[in-house]
């Protein structure tokens, strides 16, 4: 059984390094210029935020009471500053009111300029993550961890995008706070601003340790994360067996330890939050406590406590307060910066490790495009077995040294047991998945030599599984032929036998199917496939038990359309039902992966071998020797 723990994200995953760098590089460098704008415009909004605390302190000591310092202000030359003592207050209340016009004026800029950044990075990481998933080997679809796919285009762009808008402005706005108040508290009083700041090399080791020790937690929380969506997709996408069944209960005990697990490792991050939160709200509160207690017996006893020596003016007293209180609210958020930094590494370890998962069939450097293809296909020496995600063998052999030719106005049936290799055999046609050895040619060329597009478009496929997308009949038809004609629309569905149900439908052609309109038979659904098949009008028409779900009255009539329609075609069908291939040019009977009988119906039939025992089966003639020799 799949379980998140196994899926190919986490073997590919292990190997992204440094994935919040190669986030920047891949994604960051082609926008810098939002990224440096909202940088900037941070720098001088907290920059300009720190001005009204210095601006105070000078003014209790040079303006107010019995203040007689001179007024100076770090980094502002004295030129600047005006000589009366009523200009000096003037241009003091001008700084303070400007300092909060600019703050707010480039809090502005900076807001503006990281949503733009952080959310255009994330759409095309999202559109970049889906044209890698579309572009991925059938075998990732087949170990169905369509879970994780969905928690990756939602949570973990999600996250990402909190880390590229917030974290990252917060961790800047931090260290401009705390290095911008280091520098200013270091220019006004060296020896107080060691008091204020011995906390932080604590605060550092502190966080140091936090990440460190939380970075596996949250991987294994996102682990959980995904499993637990596979776990609730699945559940729902196989809810008629769940009911038919009655599973519920053991779908209910899945979903509740896959919510267990998720708890127990989202409780596991929280536990080290616990202390980790209020250790920095602590160090942070002691820095302020001990700049009180030291600024404040300095003043009151008039003389430098301890080894301190010189003078402290008031002024300078309230600023430290008020730049120490300043200091602490940044402090407290590294605590979400963490979490959100955290939180963002593990999903663009994801993102990256998705979009590190090597895709074996794509087009070949030098592929061919197929030109006009005439549709002639030849099966040489094939033999598969299916691989897994990371290219090693998973299945015996399904299909062993399959040959066989067929052009066009020619159909060949692949009859024989469930299970024998008829789909599979079908599906290496349209280079769904590659043989292991041999080589299927379309027109003469190697199908893994013709590009991917040119192959697709030659052969018109139509499946065991009828997928009809959310949106109209027409629609669905339409698609892959997206510049159809009303007209041949119309066409295909009549030869498909289609377009009798679908005038009856209230809207008819443009009644809405899927989600949020008509549901349609099985039957209905395939008549669908069939006329979308029909429509793009391929050289090759594959029929993968097509009309397996409608009745035999329609199958036959739909059989004399195909019949008309597959006279310059090439035609292969699998097919259940013999009535449905008695007239083909070929049928093989596969068996195991091996193709034991070939001929046309009549040779098999009198050859009495395993098609015939198949063949009388369906039809009830067995005679009772025969059908005791098969058994
Ligand atoms: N995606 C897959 N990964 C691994 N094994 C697979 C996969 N699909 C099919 N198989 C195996 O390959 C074998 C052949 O499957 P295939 O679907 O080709 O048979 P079939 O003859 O078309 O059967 P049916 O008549 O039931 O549709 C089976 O044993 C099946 O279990």
């Amino acid at each position: 059984m799949s379980h998140a723990d196994e899926s190919a994200f986490d073997r590919y995953r292990r190997d992204v390094t440094r994935p919040l760098a190669r986030l920047f590089r891949e994604y960051g460098t082609s926008r810098a210029r939002w990224l440096t704008v909202g940088l900037l415009a941070n720098l001088v909004a907290q920059a300009a935020s720190l001005l009204p605390p210095v601006v105070l302190g000078t003014a209790i000591d040079s303006l107010f009471g019995s203040g007689t310092t001179a007024y100076t202000l770090p980094f502002v030359p004295q030129s600047v500053i005006p000589p009366t003592a009523e200009g000096q207050f003037w241009f003091s209340a001008a700084l303070i009111a400007g300092s909060f016009v600019v703050t707010g004026a480039f809090t502005w800029v900076y807001g503006v300029a990281a949503n733009q950044f952080a959310h255009d990075v994330m759409h095309a990481v999202r559109t970049d993550s889906f044209a890698k998933l579309v572009r991925l080997d059938m075998t990732f679809f087949d170990d169905k961890q369509t879970g994780e796919v969905m928690a990756i285009l939602n949570n973990d762009a999600g996250n990402l995008e909190t880390f590229l808008d917030n974290a990252l402005m917060n961790s800047l706005r931090l260290v401009v706070m705390v290095g911008g108040i280091a520098v200013v508290l270091f220019t006004l009083n060296w020896q107080l601003a060691l008091v204020t700041l011995v906390a932080v090399p604590a605060i550092v080791l502190l966080t140091w340790w936090f990440m460190r020790v939380v970075a596996p937690r949250y991987r294994a929380r996102q682990s959980a994360n995904a499993g637990f969506n596979t776990r609730i997709e699945n559940g729902i996408s196989g809810i008629e067996l769940v009911k038919t069944t009655n599973s519920e209960g053991y779908e209910r005990e899945r979903v509740r330890n896959a919510s267990r697990s998720l708890f127990e490792t989202t409780m596991s991050v929280l536990k080290l939050s616990y202390f980790y939160r209020p250790g920095m709200e602590l160090l942070a509160g002691l820095s302020f406590a001990a700049t009180f207690l030291v600024g404040g017996y300095w003043l009151f006893t008039g003389t430098a406590p301890g080894p301190l020596t010189g003078e402290l003016a008031v002024g300078t007293f309230v600023t430290f307060i008020f730049m120490t209180q300043r200091f602490v609210a940044p402090l407290a958020e590294v605590s979400n910066i963490v979490d959100q930094v955290q939180n963002a590494r593990a999903s663009a370890e994801r993102v990256f490790g998705l979009s590190d998962i090597p895709v074996n069939i794509e087009d070949h450097d030098d592929a061919t495009v197929l030109e006009d293809p005439r549709g002639v296909v030849a099966y040489e020496n094939v033999s598969f077995a299916y691989r897994d995600v990371f290219g090693e063998v998973a299945s015996d052999p399904v299909l062993e040294s399959v040959s066989f030719e067929t052009g066009p106005g020619e159909t060949v049936a692949v009859v024989g047991e469930t299970g024998a290799g008829k789909s599979t055999l079908l599906k290496l046609l349209l280079r769904l998945y590659e043989p292991t050895s041999g080589t299927v040619r379309l027109d003469g060329h190697d199908v893994e030599d013709l590009t991917l597009s040119s192959l697709r478009d030659a052969v018109g496929y139509v499946s065991q599984d009828t997928h009809l997308f959310d949106g109209t009949i027409a629609e669905n038809v339409r698609y892959g032929r997206f510049d159809a004609s009303d007209e041949a629309v119309r066409r295909a569905a009549k030869a498909a036998e289609a377009h009798a149900f679908i005038t009856d439908l209230p809207n008819g052609y443009e009644t809405r199917v899927g989600e949020r309109g008509v549901k349609l038979s099985g039957g209905q659904r395939q008549r669908i496939s069939l006329a979308r098949a029909v429509l793009r009008d391929p050289p090759v028409l594959v029929l993968d038990e097509a009309t397996s779900a409608v009745d035999t009255e329609t199958e036959r009539a739909i059989q004399r359309s195909l019949d008309r329609l597959s006279e310059k075609r090439t035609t292969l069908v699998v097919a259940h039902r013999l009535s449905t291939v008695v007239d083909a040019d070929e049928i093989l009977v596969l068996d195991d992966g091996r193709v034991v009988e070939r001929g046309a119906h009549d040779e098999l039939v009198a050859r009495d071998g395993e098609y015939a025992a198949l063949w009388n089966a369906q039809t009830g003639t067995a005679d009772e020797p025969l059908s005791e020799g098969r058994r």
